[in-house]
């Protein structure tokens, strides 16, 4: 497919495209939607910009997760929903509860959910998922984004929760909000070996230029 301005390269996941818009490369997915977040839209292609999603980063940095259109996500950290929303594009049957605790994002964040078909919003804290333990069923994917220092507990606790067997979990983790006196690279060392007593490490790397002093893990259970 070509239109003015964007040229695609490779398929990445349904609906998900690396690509070229005015020469630069970037992360793009289809959509039937309007921009969410400043991003621009050619045609049906909708930018994923690699500075605001950390996803898009690890795409951008050549690591594959393979989200297929009738998963079922649980996302932890939804905030506005930048990231929630190339999520949901992606879905076609599939559907996404996303968990956010300040109601500040979480007000914008309805906004995309009341415009989508497949976003489940909870207002609530990642830390006890007992309590959206009666809306949450069992999914394919959950992905955490918190900064918090005891996000692995947390994320853990959600795996107990909601994760099927072979599921995929995806990490974000901010060195300095584990550690913020630590080398980055001996938190980071830290946290993989901790997730490791418990799940298959897939892959980890960083997120660098994109987002400073991050890295992404990649497990399956
Ligand atoms: C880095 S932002 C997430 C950005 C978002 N994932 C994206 O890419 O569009 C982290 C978010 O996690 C939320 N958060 C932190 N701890 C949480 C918790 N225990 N439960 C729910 N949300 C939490 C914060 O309020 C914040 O909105």
């Amino acid at each position: 497919m070509s239109l003015k301005g964007i040229k695609i390269i490779e398929k990445i996941a349904n609906k998900t495209y690396l690509a070229e818009i005015n020469g630069k490369e970037t992360i793009v997915t289809e959509s039937r939607n309007p921009p969410h977040y400043g991003e621009k839209k050619i045609g049906k292609y909708r930018e994923w910009i690699p500075y605001r999603s950390k996803l898009s980063a690890m795409f951008m940095k050549g690591h594959r997760i393979d989200i297929k259109p009738e998963w079922k996500v649980l996302y932890l950290g939804a905030a506005s929903g930048t990231t929630v929303s190339h999520i949901s594009d992606i879905l076609d049957y599939g559907y996404i509860y996303a968990i956010e605790y300040s109601a500040k994002p979480f007000k914008k964040f309805l906004e995309l959910a009341i415009e989508r078909q497949n976003i489940i919003p909870i207002l609530d804290d990642a830390g006890k998922p007992e309590n959206y333990s009666g809306i949450v069923e069992k999914v394919d994917f959950i992905y955490q984004d918190i900064a918090q220092k005891n996000q692995i507990e947390i994320f853990t606790a959600n795996v107990d929760f909601f994760l099927k067997d072979g599921g995929h979990g995806l990490i974000m983790v901010k060195a300095r909000s584990i550690d913020s006196t630590a080398e980055p690279e001996s938190v980071f060392e830290r946290v993989i070996d901790e997730l490791k007593e418990k799940f298959r490490i897939v892959k980890s790397g960083g997120l660098e230029p994109y987002h400073k002093d991050h890295i992404f893990i990649h497990l399956k259970v």
